[in-house]
């Protein structure tokens, strides 16, 4: 620097929607958060298998988080703004005002939630057509897709909210649309949950195959045709009423957004890993293995070529690295499930109890608890007899099954603190085997995995870290910021506002290793067994269902 003038450091601002609340973080050039802020938003659920938000409700919370992390900091020093978010539908009218989706005519609740299961009878149709586009969601299309939600709003709420929508977004992209005006949607989103291909655009046929005609008829215009690289520069940047909402300078860079597991992606994927002892480092960036573990994990593996993976989502090209295909596999439920074993155990309130006493959170307990209780062996082989198979909200990788359920073997009369430390220990194994099982169907069509990333609340929990390298013999790299996916988010701002040429480029300089957990091989015979039975588990509950099917 001539004459030893400082270069002003240059900020960027990630803002991730994650299914229980929203964060927000200023990052620097190096990818360091130097702010961090969280707000709980609004679920409803007015129905088994109906999740509904209100999209008012998430913007307000992202302008409380942005404010936050911008205080006292010279707004002229930050660059640029990304948004991640889950997959929800955000419906809105021609003028932009929220419409109802439910039967209730609440358009407050005008987002249908990704975990939304009431579309069933619609994708069972749209698998049944067995359409071309189905060859990239991995051969079944998932009832947690887009195109089951919009077809069940027009057989079930054409006056209140079809007839009357205009804009139908995936949330991402309803973010972006608030912070500039623009329209365009991101590829990512589309690509990934719309049946949109980076090559061919989208396909008409599909669309009047499957009863929504309505969108070829008007160019789909309603959902989207402006398609735009995660990461691309919006318009002309923040809008000045977007700007006083959020806390920031009008104009700033705002970039087209990301799903949120793929952002966790960008945020961890293209690490240096030199220096930290993993077989990756030799080794291209498709061995490499994000997962990204929430209410939900995600498993986003890249390939140079498209690669076919029964159930596994995708092949999906430029979703989350450009010029890299991406295969994502998911456990529609992990997060979600240990808090719901954890919650619903009888022994819960006692537990609560010690936790609050001792400061700690109730799986900061249980893990302590385990410890003690462990006897000579490992903590992992306290559940010799107790089995769990996981789908307690249906198989979304590498089954594609909506319809399995959740099974626990070996269950006894105690219901005191042990058996719940147990059974959260069984849970937790269960997610770590679903793991194993996805990269097992992601290498027998092709993939060649040698290091997981993990990212996402989850990965918080040091248990359900360590269990994941024991169970799949991998070893698990976390990231030095542990909130990676507000890395990536960030990336993207980065991206927008030009101070990088390319993701790859902004990737690489702010994503970067922190700890990382080796797998006890000594163990890997106890863990192949819990595999064994893990099979046997969903075989067992086949057979049942078919037992009582019947006549
Ligand atoms: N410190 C922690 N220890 C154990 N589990 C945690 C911790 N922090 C968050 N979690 C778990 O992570 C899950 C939520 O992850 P998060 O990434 O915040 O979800 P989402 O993005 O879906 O809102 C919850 O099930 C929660 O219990
Ligand atoms: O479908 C997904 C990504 O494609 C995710 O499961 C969904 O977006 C929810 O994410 P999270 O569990 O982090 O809230």
């Amino acid at each position: 620097m001539s004459g030893g003038e400082q270069k002003p450091e240059r900020y960027y601002v990630g803002v991730d929607v994650g299914t229980g609340s929203v964060r927000a973080a200023l990052v620097d050039q190096s990818g360091v958060l130097l702010a961090f802020a969280d707000q709980p938003i609004k679920k409803w659920e007015p129905q088994f298998n109906h999740h509904e938000q209100s999209s008012e409700d998430i913007w307000a919370a992202c302008c409380v988080v942005t404010k936050k992390v911008v205080q006292g900091i010279d707004l002229n020093q930050i660059r640029g703004l990304g948004f991640d978010a889950t997959c929800s539908l955000v419906v809105l009218d021609k003028q932009f005002r929220p419409l109802p989706v439910n039967h209730e005519e609440d358009s407050h609740r005008n987002v249908i939630m990704w975990l939304d299961h009431r579309a069933v009878s619609q994708v069972n149709r749209i698998n049944e057509t067995k359409h071309s586009v189905l060859q990239y969601v991995g051969g079944v299309m998932s009832v947690e897709m887009q195109a089951p939600k919009l077809l069940w709003l027009k057989e079930n709420l054409r006056e209140t909210c079809w007839d009357k929508a205009g804009h139908f977004f995936d949330l991402p992209d309803f973010l972006s649309w608030k912070a500039t005006g623009v329209t365009a949607r991101s590829l990512c989103s589309l690509v990934c949950k719309w049946t949109y291909s980076a090559e061919r655009g989208w396909d008409d046929s599909f669309w009047k195959m499957i009863g929504l005609e309505d969108f070829v008829a008007d160019n789909y215009s309603k959902i989207g045709n402006q398609v735009l690289p995660p990461g691309a520069s919006l318009g002309n940047g923040l809008t000045p009423e977007a700007a006083r909402d959020l806390g920031l300078l009008p104009g700033i860079a705002v970039a087209a957004s990301l799903i949120d597991a793929h952002a966790g992606g960008l945020g961890v994927i293209g690490a240096d890993v030199k220096g930290h002892g993993l077989v990756c480092e030799g080794q291209p960036v498709t061995s490499r293995l994000a997962v990204i573990c929430g209410t939900s994990s995600c498993h986003m593996g890249i390939s140079k070529d498209p690669i076919f993976v029964p159930g596994v989502w995708g092949p999906y090209f430029s979703a989350m690295v450009p010029g890299f295909w991406l295969n994502e596999g998911g456990q529609s439920v992990t997060g979600k499930l240990i808090d719901h074993m954890v919650e619903g155990h009888a022994a819960f309130p006692e537990l609560q109890v010690k936790a609050t006493a001792r400061c700690q959170s109730v799986y900061a307990y249980l893990n302590s608890h385990l410890d003690l209780i462990k006897k000579a062996q490992p903590v992992g082989f306290l559940t010799v007899d107790l089995h769990v198979w996981p789908d307690f909200h249906g198989n979304r990788s590498p089954l594609a099954d909506l319809t399995l359920k959740g099974m626990v073997t070996g269950l006894k009369l105690s219901q005191d603190l042990d058996d719940l430390a147990i059974l959260y220990l069984a849970t937790v194994q269960a997610i770590a085997l679903g793991t194993r099982f996805i990269i097992e169907a992601m290498e027998a069509a092709g993939h060649s995995i040698s290091t997981l990333f993990l990212c996402g609340g989850l990965s918080k929990n040091p248990l359900f870290v360590q269990m994941h390298a024991d169970i799949t013999g991998m070893p698990v790299v976390l990231s030095q910021e542990v909130e990676s996916v507000l890395v990536g988010a960030a990336i993207l701002g980065a991206c927008a506002s030009g101070d990088f040429a390319s993701v790859q480029e902004a990737m690489a300089k702010m994503s970067k290793v922190g700890k990382v957990v080796f797998p006890r091989l000594q163990d890997k015979k106890y863990y192949d067994k819990k595999y064994q039975v893990f099979l046997k588990l969903v075989e067992h509950q086949k057979e049942y269902l078919a037992i009582m099917n019947d006549n």
